[in-house]
């Protein structure tokens, strides 16, 4: 899949750009707070019908003006697609493919797959178990609508009952709320441990590679129901319940553990070690979901060397620079570590190179 050009129109400080990409490689480089990062937001967007940062459109538009725009095409399986997006302040925004708007955004979801590497990402290892929950929900929710679906009647099931709980807590009542939720809770947690049992030995391979295998990596999926039925869990914890007059078993309570040499890295990883835990998890999930949807996600990497020291570096840069990973899309304040994997990739490899200055983005000299 290759993202060909991008129309953007007052999207953060970007006010009107028109670029045309590589297929392979493309670069941005430029000082902190010049755009970098909102260019590769703006892409993001495209693929998701939102910003990875910010939850309020109004906050995508540029300051002092009324409307943002962005419209790109994209090569998917042999096909162009047009995708247009806009945002007025104060109404709704419209998203359309081919000229034909979506009934609801959560279609479009999967037409474009992408993976983001980026600094405020590192909350996903260092966070609390929600960060974690949410990695592996919105992985599984872009190739699986049934868990999506699930996921939403899951949320609004254990607020009625948390509800009940609170204010008339019957117990007739709450078991007809957890027999409605045990079905869903099944279907999530056997989700869950599929997607983890499958993304490890991936993760396990990259994370080898980037460290030299000088540290072995685990991750270990903990949920209250490896341990038994959720209808179980629920009669065995109602007395719990009730005087917490909420639901303290669930798949609401799951975890991902990341294992570092034997401890959780979140505990007793160095930075470096934390970011390279992170890079390892996402490239993983590249992986994971180039073979689920059969077509190649665009990779953005948004100023991913920091921290780094310089073996680690270059063994990322021999990583992403295979062939295995398609478009890229990356950004950095420091020309040498594009110079670098420029070097690695083959000389006829095509690649683009930008400078971002002020919210204008211009072919590097
Ligand atoms: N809605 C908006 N309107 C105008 N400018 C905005 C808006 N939102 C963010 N900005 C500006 O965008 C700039 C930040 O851009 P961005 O995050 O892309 O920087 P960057 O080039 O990635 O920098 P770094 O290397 O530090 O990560 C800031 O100057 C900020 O004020």
């Amino acid at each position: 899949m290759i993202l060909q050009n991008i129309s953007i129109l007052n999207y953060k400080n970007i006010a009107e750009e028109n670029l045309k990409f590589s297929n392979r490689l493309n670069c941005f480089i430029g000082k902190n707070g010049e755009g970098k990062t909102n260019l590769l937001d703006a892409i993001f967007y495209l693929s998701f019908c939102k910003s990875n940062y910010s939850s309020s459109d109004a906050n995508n538009i540029k300051h002092d003006e009324e409307t943002m725009m962005l419209k790109a095409e994209y090569e998917v399986q042999g096909n162009t697609e047009h995708i247009h997006c806009g945002v007025k302040r104060q109404s709704k925004k419209t998203f359309k493919r081919n000229n034909k708007d979506y009934k609801r955004f959560s279609e479009h979801i999967g037409l474009l797959p992408l993976v983001m590497i980026a600094p405020a990402d590192i909350s996903i290892i260092i966070g609390g178990n929600e960060e974690r929950r949410k990695f592996i929900d919105s992985i599984i929710s872009q190739y699986d609508k049934v868990y999506l679906q699930k996921l939403v009647n899951y949320n609004n099931l254990l607020q009625q009952r948390n509800k009940l709980l609170k204010h008339q807590p019957q117990e007739d009542l709450l078991l007809v709320l957890s027999e409605q939720m045990a079905g869903i809770a099944n279907y999530i947690y056997e989700k869950r441990l599929e997607f983890v049992e499958k993304i490890t030995p991936i993760f396990q391979e990259y994370y080898n590679k980037i460290s030299a295998n000088k540290e072995p990596v685990s991750i270990e999926y903990s949920s209250q129901m490896n341990a038994g039925d959720f209808i179980e869990l629920t009669k065995h914890n109602l007395t719990k319940d009730l005087v917490l007059k909420h639901t303290s078993v669930g798949i609401h309570r799951d975890n991902l553990e990341f294992i570092l040499s034997g401890y959780p890295i979140r505990k007793e990883g160095s930075q470096g070690q934390k970011k390279s835990y992170l890079i390892a998890l996402k490239l993983a999930q590249f992986d994971f979901i180039k073979e689920i949807s059969g077509k190649r996600p665009i990779l953005l990497l948004d100023d991913i060397f920091d921290k780094l020291d310089t073996q680690r570096v270059q063994q990322i840069i021999n990583l992403v620079s295979e062939i295995h990973f398609g478009q890229i899309f990356i950004t950095d304040t420091d020309k040498g570590h594009i110079d670098a994997m420029l070097e690695e990739l083959d000389l006829d490899t095509e690649s683009s190179l930008f400078k971002v200055e002020n919210g204008k983005i211009t072919s590097y000299a």
